[in-house]
């Protein structure tokens, strides 16, 4: 480990020493047993030693690793194999399920960890120039296979760690906007604004483990982007290292200065360059912050509600709604006597009857405000009066204040169920408003269709998470009970499911997760055969040999997931 480079364990989410608890949370174990038939008080195998693994040996010649330590020195020229293989792989199930069984696939040769601009300069040329092949790395905390060199890649593999490259480098206060290097961790990087009294509301659910320059390469979206946008509408300007060139693109509000090339970095996944760093939006530090809850009687009233925000003046920070599942699941996901476990106390639940309200499909939404005082009260006002239009109530704003809190403790989740061979997962995509009801009902209903085909057991919910003036983003998670060998098999089958069910009912392939192999063939159905013709045109153009991140995005040689079924079942 480097010093002052934050590193994630090798086989899961976060520091050692962190794990998910339930015990403080007696509706949990039921809520499981019930769902998906598993119990998780049964003890669990342990993680292997990283001893255990058979990590493939380096492969960089001598000749590389000198011209490497020339430019950085020996400490920043990393061969051992625990550092190789945490570079290997980001934190999809994939890669976890595989990582575990010591199925490493082509583990990068060196990770390397430049502290300047001019560093980045002379190892891209380096790494060129010897063809060998070269992959960006932020936090490793993707999830669409981005980081993975292709499967049987017989050049050498150069894993570049940005995390030396953490500082907010300057604040144009007139303008607000910052420069800051690309390899900053979220935190770092918000306490860094945050002492100035600046913020950039960027907080996708990895915040903690993943980097400025991984978002802008991936088109990350953060919980609070109905107030602050996407990260590609936060991104007003950034440099980028290319082999031979360096891209300046000045940070500028708005410009007609042909087709956008900022828009052409912005989720170019490595297969452009590094970026370095990037001029971003950033707001003073708002005067209030709260969090509300509410319930509605079903989903789809919740969906219309919010709908109906974005329409109004109010201008919110947040405004997302779970199905009836998940908001059993968050109910279940409590701990005792806290704000979310008794939110549906007996009164609450006596009221909701006395409305008529069905209790197996009520909908919980957690609204956010920021601003002045005087704005906040004012936005709760209109988003109050749109709850009671569509028959929902208001429960206060503790349980957001827990929500608050606890917003990045549930990525360790996954590693908990895992280990209790539950195979989770997420999956999220926009449509137009026309289309989010129809877009939920058909994914979960594709999900269930293929655990029925399998014969196992699994559970689906969703939650809208970000909302546009046009439509929304539905986020599910999903869950199998399958610990067999073949639960890869099993999760390909889901997986594919519900994203056909996104491509057949209006939706994106994605909207924050980004594409790498994971999502790679359903392209040309996403944005059409010509669109991936422009994708592909760039990508040779300006990288004919292949060095930089190959076989993510356009799917050009790399065996990455099929999408035919019959692949699948047999
Ligand atoms: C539990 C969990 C929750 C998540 N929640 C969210 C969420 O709420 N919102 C969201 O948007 N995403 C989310 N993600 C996905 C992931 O965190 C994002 O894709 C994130 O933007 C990746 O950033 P990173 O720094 O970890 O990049 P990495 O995973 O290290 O890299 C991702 C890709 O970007 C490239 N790259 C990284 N840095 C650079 C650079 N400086 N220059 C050029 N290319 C670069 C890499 O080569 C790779 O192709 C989640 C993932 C997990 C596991």
């Amino acid at each position: 480990m480097i010093e002052g480079v934050k590193q994630q364990k090798w086989w899961g989410w976060g520091e050692e020493g962190h794990s998910y608890g339930y015990k403080d949370k007696p509706k949990f174990a039921p809520f499981v047993m019930k769902k998906v038939g598993v119990d998780i008080a049964l003890p669990v195998k342990p993680i292997p030693p990283f001893s255990s693994l058979d990590v493939p040996p380096s492969r960089l010649s001598e000749s590389l690793r000198q011209t490497l330590v020339g430019i950085l020195g020996e400490t920043y020229v990393q061969t051992d194999d625990e550092t190789r293989v945490v570079h290997a792989f980001g934190k999809g199930v994939r890669d976890l399920v595989r990582v575990r069984r010591g199925e490493l696939g082509r583990v990068p040769d060196v990770v390397l960890y430049p502290g300047t601009q001019r560093e980045v300069e002379r190892l891209v040329d380096a790494v060129v120039d010897a063809d060998a092949v070269l992959i960006p790395f932020g936090g490793g905390s993707n999830i669409v296979a981005a980081l993975e060199a292709e499967p049987g890649e017989s050049r050498q593999v150069v894993s570049v760690n940005l995390g030396r490259l953490n500082k907010v480098l300057e604040i144009d206060e007139v303008s607000g906007l910052a420069h800051i290097q690309a390899g900053v961790f979220g935190p770092d990087m918000e306490d860094q604004l945050q002492a100035r009294g600046w913020t950039m509301g960027h907080h996708p659910d990895s915040f903690v483990w993943s980097t400025l320059g991984g978002w802008i390469a991936t088109r990350s979206s953060g919980m609070q982007s109905d107030k602050y946008g996407d990260i590609a509408d936060i991104t007003r300007g950034l440099t980028m290292v290319m082999p031979g060139r360096v891209l300046e693109l000045r940070p500028l509000p708005s410009t007609s200065s042909g087709p956008s090339v900022r828009e052409m970095v912005l989720g170019s996944e490595g297969r452009l360059g590094i970026i370095t760093s990037a001029w971003v939006n950033v707001h003073r530090v708002p005067e209030v912050r709260e969090i509300q809850a509410y319930f509605y009687p079903t989903y789809a009233d919740g969906l219309k509600a919010c709908r109906q925000i974005v329409e109004s003046d109010a201008e919110v920070m947040m405004a997302r709604v779970s199905d009836a599942l998940e908001t059993e699941y968050i109910m279940a996901n409590g701990k005792k006597g806290s704000k979310l476990s008794s939110l549906v106390s007996k009164g609450i639940q006596k009221l909701m009857l006395q409305k008529g309200w069905d209790l197996s499909q009520i909908a919980m939404s957690f609204v956010g405000f920021e601003g002045s005082k005087s704005h906040v009260r004012y936005t709760k006002g209109i988003v109050g009066k749109i709850v009671r239009d569509n028959g929902g109530m208001g429960v206060g704003k503790g349980p957001g204040a827990l929500y608050d809190q606890k917003k990045y403790d549930t990525p360790y989740l996954r590693d908990f169920m895992l280990d209790r061979g539950l195979v989770c997962d997420v999956s999220e995509t926009t449509t137009p408003w026309a289309y989010a009801e129809q877009m939920h009902t058909n994914a979960t209903g594709a999900f269930y269709k293929a655990m029925d085909e399998l014969g196992l057991r699994g559970v689906v919910f969703c939650h809208l998470s970000h909302s546009y003036h046009s439509g929304a983003c539905q986020y599910f998670t999903f869950a199998i009970n399958d610990d067999s060998e073949n639960n890869l098999v099993t999760y390909d089958v889901a997986k594919r499911a519900i994203q056909q069910a996104f491509m057949d009912n209006h939706g994106t392939v994605s909207h924050h997760h980004g594409v790498g192999e994971e999502h790679s063939p359903w392209m040309e159905q996403d944005i059409s055969p010509a669109g991936v013709h422009i994708q592909r045109t760039l990508f040779e153009g300006i990288d004919p040999g292949r060095n930089l991140n190959p076989g993510k995005i356009i799917h050009d040689g790399a065996p990455g997931i099929s999408t035919n079924s019959a692949d699948h079942m047999a």
